[in-house]
C-alpha cells in the first residue's frame, strides 16, 4: 500500500498562552497543500524502515512512521511491515511533513489491518505523536486551538487559488522557535478575519513566530517581500518557519527562486 502524506500551511498563527505542560496554546488555520512525501508499507516477516530522498536528521528509530507503528502495535498487536518513506517535503520547515508521515502511517495501518478505528480514535493516537499530527487524519482546512488538536469548522475555501511555497534551506527547530516568543492573547478575531475576504488578510492575519524569526533570518523576510512584489494577495511564513508561502490569483514566474526549494500549484 502506498500513500502520499502532504504538507500543511498555517494561515495566521497566534501563540496565545504558555501551558503548565510546557506546550503553548495556539490559534491558527491549518490548510493542506499538495507538496507530498511518498510512504509505502508492505507486509513483511520483520519490521523495517528505510528512507530515501531528503536526509532526515536524527536516529531512524525516532521516525514518526515507526513511532506510529509502535503506538498501534502496543494496543492491537499488528503484524510487521516493511516501510519505505521517500522524503520530499523540506524538514524543519513549518510544513508539518514529519507529522503528516506519522498521521498517514496511522491511517494506513488502520486500513491494512482492518482495525476499524474512528476518526476520533486515530486523532487520539496522532496527538500522542505530535501536536500537528491529528490535523492530518481528516486533512481538511480547519480552525485550530489548544496545542494543535482542537478543531473547529472554518467556512474558508481557497480552491483554485495559486500558491507558491519557498523554502530557503534553513532548518528551524520548533522547540527553539517557541522559546523565542512571548505568548499574547489574540488582539483580533482571527476566525472571523479568516472567513472575511482574503483581501483583508495582509497586515491583519499574523504569524506570531515572524516577529523574532524575520529579524534573525533576513532571507525569510526578503522572500516574503518578494512574493508581495510579485502580486501575492497574501504572504506569510508558515508555522515555525522557515518556509514562506504566497497566495495568488494566477501563476507567477519563479525564476528568481532557483536556489531554494520551491513548490507551486493550485489549492484544493
Ligand atoms: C509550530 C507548529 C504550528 O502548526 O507547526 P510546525 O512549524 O512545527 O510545522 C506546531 O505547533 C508544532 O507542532 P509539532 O511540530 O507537532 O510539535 P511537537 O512535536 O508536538 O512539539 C515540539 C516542541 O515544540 C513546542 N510546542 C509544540 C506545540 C505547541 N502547541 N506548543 C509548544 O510549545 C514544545 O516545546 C515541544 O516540545
Ligand atoms: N518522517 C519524518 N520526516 C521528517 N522529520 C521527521 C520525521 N520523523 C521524525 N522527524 C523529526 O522531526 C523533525 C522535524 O519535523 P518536520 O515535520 O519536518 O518539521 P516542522 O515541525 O517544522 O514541520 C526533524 O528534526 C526530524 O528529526
Amino acid at each position: 500500500m502506498i500513500t502520499f502524506p502532504n504538507a500543511k500551511i498555517n494561515i495566521g498563527l497566534g501563540i496565545t498562552e504558555k501551558r503548565s505542560d510546557g506546550f503553548h496554546n495556539i490559534a491558527s488555520c491549518f490548510y493542506p497543500v499538495n507538496w507530498c512525501d511518498m510512504l509505502e508499507m508492505i507486509p513483511a516477516k520483520t519490521l523495517s524502515f528505510q528512507s530515501t530522498g531528503i536526509e532526515i536528521p536524527g536516529n531512524p528509530d525516532g521516525n514518526l512512521c515507526l513511532k506510529a507503528y509502535h503506538l498501534l502495535n502496543e494496543k492491537y498487536d499488528i503484524p510487521p511491515v516493511q516501510m519505505h518513506l521517500h522524503k520530499i517535503i523540506p524538514i524543519g520547515a513549518g510544513l508539518g511533513g514529519g507529522s503528516a508521515d506519522g498521521a498517514f502511517a496511522i491511517k494506513m495501518l488502520n486500513d491494512m489491518n482492518q482495525l476499524g478505528l474512528s476518526i476520533e480514535e486515530m486523532e487520539g493516537f496522532a496527538t500522542e505523536l505530535g501536536s500537528d499530527c491529528p490535523f492530518f487524519i481528516e486533512n481538511k482546512p480547519v480552525y485550530v486551538t489548544g496545542r494543535g488538536e482542537v478543531f473547529d469548522t472554518l467556512d474558508l475555501s481557497l480552491e483554485g487559488k495559486y500558491i507558491v511555497l519557498v523554502n530557503p534551506n534553513i532548518h528551524i527547530s520548533t522547540k527553539e522557535a517557541y522559546s523565542g516568543v512571548t505568548p499574547t492573547p489574540l488582539s483580533v478575531d482571527l476566525k472571523q478575519l479568516l472567513t472575511s475576504s482574503i483581501n483583508e488578510w495582509k497586515g491583519n492575519v499574523v504569524n506570531d513566530f515572524e516577529h523574532s524569526l524575520l529579524k534573525n533570518y533576513p532571507v525569510i523576510d526578503n522572500i516574503k517581500k518578494s512574493l508581495y512584489q510579485k502580486g501575492a494577495i497574501y504572504a506569510s511564513m508558515t508555522g515555525s518557519g522557515s518556509t514562506v508561502f504566497g497566495i495568488f490569483d494566477d501563476e507567477i514566474d519563479l525564476s528568481n527562486y532557483t536556489e531554494y526549494m520551491v513548490w507551486s500549484g493550485k489549492l484544493d
